[in-house]
């Protein structure tokens, strides 16, 4: 539903997009992953037709977004939460953009209903928190029932109650049949939400794979075991595995599997106060895949 295709954007001398080709599946929350200024948020701008390519294309169900005869009812987005009149409510906001985009006044309740803001659509957007502005965003993306649905960082702003409702939401948008595109650098939400993940690093793909395969590719397998004798452990566990110090009685054991190191201090006499097999997670295997890719990094003890 949505197709990138060799897709670039230059800003005079920063290749901020390079040459990347993806595509966005429907019935699927696809997330969107890229270290800071890796060219997220230009490519979806480009998606959106809010900025033009250098060359290449995108298209959203076949066409580019300016050819769409009603952009509201092909693709909703969130992009910038801020960008709304504060002098307008909600209401008006979104009542503005319905009969802008030839929709029923009716989808408006819809919608603010949708994104529970139902209780304050009267009041100005200037008053509303950060967390009021993305759902009001959402609201107005969901306002022509699209098939594809884009969200730039839809997390920013929102309390615990506020994230857990936005990854009900898209899984629902996605079972539903819509491709949903997703961004955010909140690792464990994004696992927890995305089925699909495109990963980009200074402009370029650098992945585009299922999320349990990412994982999988992408992190070392490791196991945390505590013992009186962890000198004793390690000399008995260094041939071909690595190891290293985690506190004054723990050890992390990357290359073998919980069961094996626990049979060979078992064979070796030694005592074992804990054996736990660590699961591979979404932000290591990302850190691990980027590194070389971030723009601006501070060192990381
Ligand atoms: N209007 C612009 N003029 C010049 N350079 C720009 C412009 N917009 C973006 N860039 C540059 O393009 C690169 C990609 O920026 P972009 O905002 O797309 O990254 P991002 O992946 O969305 O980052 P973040 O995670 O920090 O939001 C950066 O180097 C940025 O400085």
């Amino acid at each position: 539903m949505i197709e990138v295709r060799g897709l670039t954007k230059r800003y005079g001398d920063v290749l901020a997009v390079d040459d990347l080709t993806f595509a966005v599946r429907t019935g699927e929350v696809t997330g969107f992953l890229g270290p800071n200024g890796a060219g997220k948020s230009t490519t979806l701008r480009m998606v959106l037709g809010l900025d033009a390519a250098t060359s290449g294309t995108a298209t959203v169900g076949g066409r580019p977004y300016a050819d769409q005869p009603a952009p509201l009812k092909a693709v909703g987005a969130l992009l910038d939460a801020g960008a709304v009149l504060p002098s307008r409510t909600a209401y008006h906001h979104l009542l503005a953009l319905a009969a802008g985009n030839g929709l029923p006044r009716g989808r408006v309740a819809e919608v603010l209903a949708e994104v529970g803001l139902e209780k304050v659509a009267g009041r100005r957007t200037g008053t509303y928190s950060l967390g009021m502005r993305q759902r009001l965003g959402i609201a107005a993306a969901l306002l022509g029932d699209p098939p594809v649905l884009i969200f730039d960082e839809p997390l920013n702003g929102l309390d615990p109650e506020g994230i857990v409702w936005i990854r009900g939401l898209m899984r629902r948008m996605a079972a539903e049949g819509r491709a949903v595109l997703m961004s955010s650098h909140l690792m464990s939400e994004m696992a927890l939400t995305a089925d699909h993940l495109i990963v980009i690093g200074r402009g370029r793909l650098v992945a585009d794979t299922g999320m349990k395969d990412f994982i999988e590719a992408h992190s070392v397998r490791e196991v945390f075991v505590r013992t009186p004798r962890p000198a004793a452990l390690r000399r008995l566990l260094a041939a071909g595995t690595d190891v290293r110090a985690d506190g004054a009685d723990g050890l992390v054991v990357s290359g073998l599997e919980a069961a094996e190191v626990g049979a060979l201090a078992a064979a070796a006499g030694i005592e074992l106060h804990e054996l736990t097999p660590r699961q591979p997670s979404l932000e290591q295997a990302f850190m691990d895949l980027t590194r070389d890719s971030v723009e601006y990094q501070a060192e990381v003890a």
